[in-house]
C-alpha cells in the first residue's frame, strides 16, 4: 500500500488560515505557526492552495510567476521553512498545480500577446474571429464568453474561467516541457505531491467545443507522470468536475503511469437543477447514498477514492446538508463519521474539524468571490432579482467556506490584528479552535479520533463496502468488512427521530463512535435521535 492510502489530508486556503504580521491576509509563517494544532489532529499531508505571484484576480488560481511565493504569503525561505518543519511533523506539502490556465500577467502570455510571430504565441489558444465575433459560443465558468478579443492582432484568445486566465494549449510540445521544469523545480524541494486544478480540462478540443476529457488528456497526463512525479514517492490527486466511474479508472487506475486518485464532483452537483451550480434544488438522501456507494464499488479494487464534502469553491457541509442551528455539533459529528469510514483517502477542509458554518451576506458588496460578482452582475442584465441572486449565493457562494479561520474568540476570531481580507464570520465567539480544544466532545476530537483509528484499522483502509437499507429517506447505513472483521456505520441525517430495523448484532459488539454517548443498540427496534450516528464494532 502507498502512504497516501492511509493517508488524511488537510486543505489550507493560506489567504484566510492565520495572519502572523497583521495584515489581514493569512500567510506562510502563520501556517508554520498552527503546524503543532494540525499535528495535534493527526493530518498527514496538507494540500495547499496557492501561494504564487498572482495579481489575485481569481486568488491565487491565476499565476503569474510558479516559482516565486506571493509576498503576500511571504517568500521562498518561508516556504522552504514550512516544508522543513512540517517534515518534522511528518506532515508532507501537497501544492495546488494550476496549469489548465496561467494569469494574463504570466511573462508567456505578455509575450504572447506581442504579436502572432510571438515564440510563446502558440502557448496560448487564439482563434480568428467568424463573422466578427467569437469563434464559438463555449462559455466561462465564470459567467459570459469563453472567449475574449485582442485588439493588436485581430484574434480572440480562450480562457475557460476569468479573462485573466487564459487557456495554456496543451498541444505546445515545449509549454508541456516548460511546466514539467517547474514540476521538477518543487518536487527537488521535497513536497509530498500535487493537487492539480481542472485537470481534465487540458486536453480540450475548444473548436468542437469539447472542453473535459478530451482526446489527448490521458496521454499528456502519461507524458506528465513519466516526467516529473513518476519519480518521486509523491501523491497527485486531479480536480476532475467530469469525471464519471467509468473514466475514473482512466486517471487513477493503478496500472495507468497517471494520478494516484482523482476529485469526483457528482454528489456535489446533486443539490443543483442543471449544469449550472446557481440553480438551487433539495437534496435526495437516497440519491446521495447511492451515488457515493457507486463511487464505493467502481473503484473498490481497482483504483482508488478521495472522499471530501468541502472544500474553497463549495459551501460548508454542515451548513449545506447538515444543520448549522440547533444540531451543528451532532451534524458536524454524523458528515465526518459518514465520510472518515468509507474507503479512500479523506481530505479535510480547514475549519470543517470544528464544525465551521457558511456565513451568509445581505448584499453583494460584501463578495469577494468573482464567480459570484459576475454570476450575479449577468443575473442582474438577465432581470432575476437580488434577493434570489443573494440567496443563491449564501447557499452556494464560494466565500462561505472562504472566511478566516476562527482560533479563539478574541479580535478577528484571532486570525489577524488587521483587518481580515474578507469579513469573520460573526459566530467566532462560539465557534473557535481554543473553545473546541477545552471541550472533549467537541466536533475536533471526534475527528481526531477518526483519524487515528483510520491509522490502525485495516477495515477502514481495505475493506469492502456495502450499503443497506438504500431505499431509507433519511437514515444511511454501511457496512465495512476484511476478512472476519466488520464495522457497521449508521446515521440519521435528519432533524426527526428515526426508528430502523439493523442487521443482527451480537452482545459482545462493541459501539466505537457516538454522537449521543450510545452504549446499547436494539438491531430489530433502533430509534436514532435527530443528527445521531454510531459505528458497531460487530463480533
Ligand atoms: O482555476 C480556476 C478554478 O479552478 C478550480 O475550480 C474549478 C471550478 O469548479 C466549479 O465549476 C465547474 C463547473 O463544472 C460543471 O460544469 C458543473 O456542472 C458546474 O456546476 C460547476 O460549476 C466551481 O463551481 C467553480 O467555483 C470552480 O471555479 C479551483 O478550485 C477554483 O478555485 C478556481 O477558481
Amino acid at each position: 500500500m502507498k502512504w497516501w492510502q492511509k493517508a488524511v489530508v488537510y486543505q489550507i486556503y493560506p489567504r484566510s488560515f492565520q495572519d502572523s504580521n497583521g495584515d489581514g491576509i493569512g500567510d506562510i509563517r502563520g501556517i508554520i505557526e498552527r503546524l503543532d494544532y494540525l499535528e495535534k489532529l493527526g493530518i498527514n499531508a496538507i494540500w495547499l492552495s496557492p501561494v504564487y505571484q498572482s495579481p489575485n484576480d481569481d486568488n491565487g488560481y491565476d499565476i503569474s510567476d510558479y516559482e516565486a511565493i506571493h509576498p503576500e504569503f511571504g517568500t521562498m525561505e518561508d516556504m522552504n521553512e514550512l516544508i522543513a518543519e512540517a517534515q518534522k511533523r511528518s506532515i508532507r506539502i501537497v501544492m495546488d498545480l494550476v496549469v489548465n490556465h496561467t494569469s494574463d500577467e504570466h511573462h508567456w502570455f505578455q509575450e504572447a500577446k506581442k504579436g502572432k510571430d510571438s515564440p510563446y504565441r502558440d502557448y496560448y489558444i487564439w482563434r480568428d474571429p467568424v463573422k466578427g465575433k467569437e469563434p464559438n459560443d463555449l462559455k466561462s465558468t465564470f459567467s459570459g464568453s469563453a472567449w475574449a478579443y485582442d485588439k493588436t492582432s485581430d484574434q480572440y484568445y480562450l480562457h475557460l474561467f476569468s479573462e485573466k486566465q487564459p487557456d495554456l494549449n496543451w498541444k505546445n510540445e515545449k509549454m508541456r516541457q516548460d511546466i514539467y521544469n517547474m514540476m521538477n523545480f518543487w518536487l527537488e524541494k521535497g513536497i509530498g505531491g500535487f493537487r492539480m486544478d481542472v485537470i481534465d480540462l487540458i486536453g480540450k478540443e475548444p473548436d468542437e467545443k469539447i472542453t473535459g476529457n478530451g482526446p489527448r488528456l490521458h496521454e499528456f497526463l502519461q507524458e506528465m507522470n513519466r516526467k516529473t512525479f513518476g519519480h518521486y514517492d509523491v501523491m497527485t490527486v486531479g480536480e476532475t468536475w467530469s469525471a464519471t466511474p467509468e473514466n475514473a479508472e482512466l486517471y487513477s487506475g493503478s496500472d495507468r503511469g497517471e494520478l494516484s486518485m482523482i476529485f469526483q464532483f457528482e454528489h456535489i452537483a446533486l443539490d443543483q437543477e442543471s449544469i449550472s451550480k446557481w440553480a438551487l434544488k433539495d437534496l435526495d438522501l437516497v440519491e446521495l447514498k447511492q451515488v457515493l456507494s457507486k463511487w464505493q464499488i467502481a473503484l473498490g479494487e481497482t483504483a482508488w477514492n478521495s472522499l471530501f464534502w468541502n472544500n474553497h469553491d463549495t459551501p460548508r457541509i454542515v451548513s449545506r446538508w447538515g444543520n448549522d442551528q440547533a444540531f451543528r455539533v451532532e451534524s458536524a459529528k454524523c458528515f465526518a463519521v459518514l465520510l472518515h469510514l468509507m474507503k479512500g483517502t479523506p481530505y479535510i477542509y480547514q475549519g470543517e474539524e470544528i464544525g465551521m458554518t457558511n456565513r451568509p451576506v445581505r448584499n453583494i458588496s460584501e463578495v469577494n468571490d468573482i464567480e459570484s460578482i459576475n454570476m450575479y452582475k449577468e443575473e442582474m442584465r438577465n432581470g432575476k432579482t437580488a434577493e434570489a441572486l443573494l440567496n443563491a449565493i449564501n447557499y452556494k457562494g464560494r466565500d462561505n467556506a472562504r472566511t478566516p479561520m476562527q482560533w479563539n474568540d478574541q479580535e478577528n476570531g484571532g486570525f489577524s490584528t488587521g483587518e481580515p481580507w474578507l469579513a469573520v464570520n460573526p459566530n467566532f465567539t462560539e465557534i473557535n479552535v481554543e473553545q473546541t480544544l477545552a471541550d472533549e466532545q467537541s466536533v475536533f476530537y471526534m475527528y481526531k479520533d477518526l483519524i487515528q483509528y483510520r491509522k490502525e484499522n485495516e477495515t477502514v483502509v481495505r475493506g469492502s463496502y456495502n450499503l443497506l437499507l438504500p431505499d431509507h429517506q433519511s437514515v444511511f447505513v454501511y457496512e465495512r468488512v476484511y476478512n472476519e472483521n466488520r464495522l457497521l456505520v449508521i446515521a440519521n441525517l435528519s432533524t426527526e427521530e428515526n426508528t430502523v430495523e439493523l442487521p443482527e448484532i451480537s452482545k459482545e459488539s462493541t459501539i466505537r463512535f457516538s454522537n449521543y454517548d450510545r452504549q446499547v443498540v436494539d438491531a430489530k427496534q433502533c430509534t436514532l435521535a435527530p443528527y445521531e450516528c454510531f459505528v458497531v464494532d460487530v463480533k
